[in-house]
C-alpha cells in the first residue's frame, strides 16, 4: 500500500471530454484521485451502472445528483468495495484510487477504507464516550498511547468543527449528543485517521436545516486536505458545497462537470430537466 501512495503524486488534468460525449471544456491543473472506466456493477440479473466513465479530482468536492435509484449509492460504495458485502453484486471494468486498483484481489480492503473513509446518511456514533469514538480507528491500529491519542482526538474534532462544543465532555457518551453534532462526531472519527478520501452518503439528509449548515461549511473546508465525494438528493446543496458534479440517471452517467456550469449551462437535455425540477 505505501508504495503504491508513493507514486500518487503525478499531476493529470482531468480530461471531462472523454467522460461524455457532449461538448465540454478538458479541465486542466487538476490531479486525478479516483477514477472508474468502462465499469458496469450488476445486482444478480439486474445491472445497476452502465459503462461509466468518470475522473473525480483530488481535493474537490465531487457531487453525485440524479433521481431516487439511479445508482449514486452504489457508484459511491465501489470506491471503499462497501458492495463486498453484497454477496449478489458483479462488476466489471476498472476502478482506480490514484494508481491502485480498487477491485484487485490483491488490495487489502481494510487499508482500503482507512485510506477511503465514508460517512452514512443516518449519524452512527458507537455507544462508547465522545473521545473513545474519535480515537477507535488509531487503538485499532494500536495506538494506545495517552498523549498521541490526545492529540489526535482534539486535532480531528477541532477539524470536524466541534472542539468547542464538547471539549469539556469528552468522556460522556457519543449517545447523547444532537444528531447534528452526533454526524460532525462520525466525520470526526473519520478523519482521525487521515483518509485520503471521504465518501458521504447524504450526509446531511437526516439534519436540521442549522446542523446541515454547520456540515456544509465543514465539507467546504475539509476539502483542502481531503478528496471528496457526496451524494445528495438536495441540488441547493450540490450546487453550494461541490466544485463538480456528476448527473446520473437510470445507471448511467448523463454529465459530468464544474458544477457552477453543470447548473447554469447543461450539455444533456436530461441534466436541464433534473435541474429545472421537469423530474425527479
Ligand atoms: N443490495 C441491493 N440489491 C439489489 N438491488 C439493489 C441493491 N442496492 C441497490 N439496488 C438497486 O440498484 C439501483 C440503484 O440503487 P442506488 O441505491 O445506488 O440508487 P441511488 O441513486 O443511490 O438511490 P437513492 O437516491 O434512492 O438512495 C436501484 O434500482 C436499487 O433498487
Amino acid at each position: 500500500m505505501e508504495a503504491v501512495k508513493e507514486q500518487k503524486n503525478v499531476s493529470r488534468g482531468i480530461d471531462i471530454e472523454s467522460m461524455q460525449r457532449g461538448p465540454r471544456v478538458t479541465l486542466d491543473n487538476e490531479t486525478l484521485c479516483l477514477e472508474v472506466k468502462d465499469f458496469n456493477l450488476f445486482y444478480g440479473d439486474k445491472q445497476a451502472l452502465h459503462n461509466i466513465n468518470m475522473q473525480i479530482p483530488k481535493n474537490r468536492v465531487t457531487a453525485f445528483i440524479g433521481p431516487s435509484g439511479c445508482g449514486k449509492s452504489t457508484l459511491l460504495r465501489c470506491f471503499n468495495r462497501m458492495n463486498d458485502l453484497i454477496e449478489s453484486v458483479r462488476m466489471e471494468g476498472k476502478l482506480l484510487l490514484d494508481d491502485m486498483e480498487i477491485n484487485s484481489p490483491s488490495v487489502n480492503v481494510a487499508d482500503l477504507r482507512r485510506q477511503v473513509g465514508m460517512v452514512f446518511q443516518k449519524p452512527n456514533p458507537f455507544p462508547k464516550s465522545i473521545y473513545e469514538n474519535v480515537a477507535y480507528g488509531l487503538r485499532l491500529q494500536g495506538v494506545n498511547d495517552r498523549s498521541t491519542l490526545d492529540k489526535v482526538v482534539e486535532k480531528s474534532l477541532k477539524g470536524a468543527a466541534l472542539w468547542d462544543e464538547v471539549k469539556d465532555r469528552l468522556h460522556e457518551s457519543a449517545m447523547g449528543m444532537s444528531g447534528g453534532q452526533q454526524q460532525r462526531l462520525v466525520i470526526a472519527r473519520a478523519i482521525a485517521i487521515e483518509p485520503e478520501v471521504l465518501l458521504l452518503d447524504e450526509p446531511a439528509s437526516a439534519l436540521d436545516p442549522l446542523s446541515t449548515l454547520k456540515i456544509e461549511e465543514l465539507i467546504y473546508e475539509l476539502k483542502e486536505k481531503y478528496t471528496i465525494v457526496i451524494v445528495t438528493h438536495n441540488m441547493q446543496q450540490a450546487a453550494r458545497v461541490s466544485d463538480y458534479t456528476a448527473f446520473m440517471y437510470m445507471g448511467e452517467l448523463i454529465e459530468f462537470g464544474a458544477t457552477d456550469e453543470l447548473f447554469t449551462n447543461p450539455s444533456k437535455k436530461q441534466t436541464e430537466d433534473y435541474i429545472t425540477g421537469r423530474y425527479g
